[in-house]
């Protein structure tokens, strides 16, 4: 996607600082996110990358700072449009958050009945339309989530992100817990949806395969901020320790070599 930065961002994060108690998370962290973009956000273990994701969501009022959503500052609007914008976000939770005692019928539909007023057979009938979407056969719509696998509940999930025909989605480690095809599958998904339905994508994830399989461009959180926010092969070859680990360590090394990537310094 080489188009991507010559429209203004579609999301501008400026100066967010969250802590909790003593502990700084962000300080003054800056991030824009581009319409038709697959960013990975990417960090060490409790670097902030949920807290940030939540923070732009609006379901944690940060410190301070600015999140500005298609150019309105969301941390200023009254609640009733606030919730309008926050209607165009599909968010993908860490574990489905699926209701269990609802199916994923109902589970899917139930935004639609919720945030639009449409009637339960309306509602349903569209659900049955987003679970195709995901790939899910027909027949999984009338299960309980516990009646599902690991990989059919994210599908599920994703289904139901996609409930309100969201501009963004918002995903947190969608492919942890996945099997390596399962989370390539999912990770080809994700691709397809963004390409058929020009979705913007936040992909927090520790998975470095979806890194190198779909993102366009890396975010990467160190010292309380987004310290380079770029594509793969420039943010490979930052030199920050952590990221010369996390890329070129045994692990990310071969993921590179996999990928075709074994000399990222010489492709800038
Ligand atoms: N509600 C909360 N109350 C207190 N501390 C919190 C809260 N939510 C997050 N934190 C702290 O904020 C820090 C950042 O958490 P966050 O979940 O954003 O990290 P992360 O980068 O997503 O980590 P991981 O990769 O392990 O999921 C952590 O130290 C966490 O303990």
């Amino acid at each position: 996607m080489n188009t991507i930065k010559t429209q203004p961002p579609l999301i501008q994060v400026r100066g967010l600082v969250n802590r909790f108690g003593s502990q700084l998370i962000h300080d003054k962290l800056d991030l824009d996110i581009y319409r038709g973009e697959i960013l990975g956000v990417i960090g060490g273990s409790g670097s902030g990358k949920s807290v940030l994701l939540r923070s732009i969501v609006g379901l944690r009022r940060p410190n301070a700072g600015s999140v500005e959503v298609f150019g309105e500052n969301l941390l200023a609007l009254d609640s009733k449009r606030r919730s309008q914008l926050e209607q165009r976000f599909g968010i993908l939770f860490q574990r489905g958050a699926l209701f269990s005692s609802l199916t994923v019928t109902e589970n899917i539909a139930l935004p639609l009945i919720e945030h639009i007023g449409l009637e339960r057979n309306d509602a349903e009938h569209l659900a049955e339309v987003k679970l195709a979407l995901t790939g899910l056969p027909r027949g999984a719509g009338g299960k309980y989530p516990s009646e599902l696998s690991g990989g059919m509940i994210k599908r599920a999930a994703l289904a139901r992100a996609l409930a309100l025909d969201p501009d963004i989605l918002f995903l947190d480690e969608p492919t942890a817990g996945l099997d390596p095809i399962g989370a390539a599958d999912f990770d080809q998904l994700i691709m397809t949806l963004r390409d058929a339905l020009g979705l913007s994508v936040f992909l927090v994830t520790h998975d470095m395969d979806s890194l190198y399989a779909i993102c366009d461009r890396i975010a990467v959180l160190l010292e309380k901020r987004v310290w380079i926010a770029d594509t793969l092969e420039r943010v490979a070859a930052a030199e920050h320790p952590w990221i010369q680990e996390y890329f070129h360590g045994p692990r990310g090394r071969a993921v590179l070599a996999a990928a075709g990537f074994d000399h990222p310094m010489e492709s800038i």
